[in-house]
């Protein structure tokens, strides 16, 4: 029998540190990353790009099930091509990441995209990054941890982001944009937003990036005896 790659589970809401922490771990452990986001990113700004209808879950379905998308890891960063073209900033805009949320609802959609996402798991272990990864993705992964964080402080941390790359963003704005993003989430009938039953539970609200790293390595390392 094929021993089955291991896979650390990062689920939580916008701005709760999930990319930050997952790639401070796929590099200190040096294992494969799943960033779960970028796919329905990616199939949102598709839907965009070919004016189909994000309210039709009938025409998304075989969009997400062709979907034309490759990672690239360069120096380090991930790139994202869609269709042979770099959407790798295109895909982190306010207007794609509502409508990501909103295709991302669609349960047959989700379902197209599922095997997809099974098949980042290869040795030596994956660091998947996400909503719903411990609860429906890798339900067999052996370390699962919900990131959290203040929607006040997630919101804060966003807008630092945004400033740093040259955006003029307004705190109120974005704050009520995660509130909806979250409110949807949370309550769509598939695949919703809630910790795992055996997720570790972090609220980072209070804590610097380098502890949550911390805190986050020395628990996978213990349940993983590594
Ligand atoms: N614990 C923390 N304290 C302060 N800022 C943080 C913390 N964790 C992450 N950040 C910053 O918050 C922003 C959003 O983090 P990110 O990892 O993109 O969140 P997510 O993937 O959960 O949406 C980034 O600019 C990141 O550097
Ligand atoms: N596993 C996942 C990952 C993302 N998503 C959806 O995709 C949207 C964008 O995810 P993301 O992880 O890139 O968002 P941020 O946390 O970076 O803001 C989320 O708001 C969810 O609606 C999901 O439904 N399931």
């Amino acid at each position: 029998m094929t021993a089955i790659a291991p896979v650390i589970t990062i689920d939580g809401p916008s701005g709760a540190g999930k990319g930050t922490l997952c790639k401070a771990m796929a590099e200190s452990l040096q294992w494969h990353l799943l960033d779960s986001g970028a796919i329905y990113r990616v199939l949102a700004l598709a839907a965009i790009h070919h004016q189909v209808d994000i309210e039709s879950e009938e025409a998304l379905v075989p969009m997400a099930a062709h979907l034309d998308v490759r990672f690239l890891s360069v120096d380090g960063e991930m790139q994202v091509i869609l269709e042979g073209e770099d959407v790798t900033g295109e895909i982190r805009t306010q207007e794609v990441s509502n409508t990501a949320s909103r295709v991302a609802a669609f349960p047959r959609v989700r379902e197209a995209l599922l095997r997809r996402q099974r098949a980042f798991r290869e040795e030596p272990g994956l660091i998947a990054d996400g909503r719903d990864m411990g609860t429906v993705v890798f339900p067999d992964a052996p370390v699962k941890i919900f990131l959290d964080a203040s929607s006040e402080e997630r919101a804060h941390r966003r807008m630092l982001q945004l400033q740093e790359k040259g955006f003029s963003v307004n705190f109120d704005r974005l704050l009520a944009e995660i509130k909806e993003r979250d409110d949807r989430d949370r309550n769509r009938a598939i695949a919703p937003l809630v910790p795992a039953a055996d997720a570790l539970v972090l609220d980072s609200t209070s804590m610097s990036i380098e502890q949550v790293i911390e805190m986050a390595l020395d628990y996978a390392r213990q349940k993983l005896g590594i």
